[in-house]
């Protein structure tokens, strides 16, 4: 579904990805893991279009995203949710909700309301409350839940585990479950092994803005050094 291809992206003149290559097959969660500053937040927006590789390929579904403008990539069916929370504080719940609304989509899950609701439960019950008044955790569901509204076929989620109390955590790890039975695919960033050996099938390890892994997360279950060399403990 995914292919990315030796890209190569800079801040100014420092360079932050270096001839990456990985992909993302149809239907599967993949994890991209790596230190702090190793590059996953550069590799989503590269992927998207917010930063602009200055080589390389990025295919999705054999369409080269390189070039695009990011709107035409979101209407392409991709929803990109970023580290930082981007909700609309004085609007309700249901409000940030419909914000997210667009048509359906070929090949997609046209997600309603109430549909969210049954996936997350904390934001039913305060769907009429103002995104102000949500716990970081539950401001970071609504972003998510936003971005469903958008019928995507492919979701990037930069570090959805950072920050969020334990509990909220293991309702995110049931909720990319869930969205992966649902035939979505999805590239999540993340710190977290734990969470990401829960939830992802495959795993790309980044270090440096390089691949130094790219396998199963049975198979980095198997190989403790690569997680000592390049994870955080
Ligand atoms: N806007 C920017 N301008 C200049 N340098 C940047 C910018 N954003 C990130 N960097 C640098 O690029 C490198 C990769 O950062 P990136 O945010 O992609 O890493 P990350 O793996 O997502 O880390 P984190 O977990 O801290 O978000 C770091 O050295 C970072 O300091």
């Amino acid at each position: 579904m995914f292919e990315v291809e030796k890209i190569n992206s800079f801040y100014g003149k420092a360079h932050v990805l270096r001839d990456l290559s990985f992909s993302v097959p149809h239907g599967k969660v993949v994890a991209l893991l790596g230190r702090n500053g190793a590059g996953k937040s550069t590799t989503m927006k590269s992927i998207i279009q917010l930063v602009r590789p200055a080589s390389g390929s990025v295919l999705f579904q054999g369409q080269q995203m390189i070039g695009l403008p990011p709107h035409k990539i979101a209407k392409l069916g991709l929803g990109y949710v970023p580290e930082e929370r981007r909700i609309f504080t004085d609007l309700t719940v249901s409000e940030n909700l419909m914000v997210g609304l667009q048509p359906p989509r070929d090949g997609a899950v046209t997600w309603t309301q109430d549909m969210l609701f049954d996936l997350f439960p904390n934001l039913a019950e305060r769907r009429n409350n103002r995104g102000k008044a949500l716990s970081g955790g539950e401001q970071q569901m609504l972003t998510i839940a936003r971005t469903l509204m958008g019928n995507p076929r492919f979701v990037l989620l930069d570090e959805p585990s950072e920050g969020v109390a334990p509990v909220i955590v293991e309702q995110m790890a049931q909720v990319i479950k869930q969205l992966k039975s649902e035939g979505l695919t999805i590239l999540l960033s993340e710190q977290n092994l734990h969470f990401a050996q829960a939830v992802a099938d495959l795993a790309v390890i980044i270090e440096g803005g390089a691949q130094v892994y790219f396998g199963t997360l049975q198979d980095l279950g198997a190989h403790p050094e690569i997680r000592d060399a390049y994870l955080a403990a």
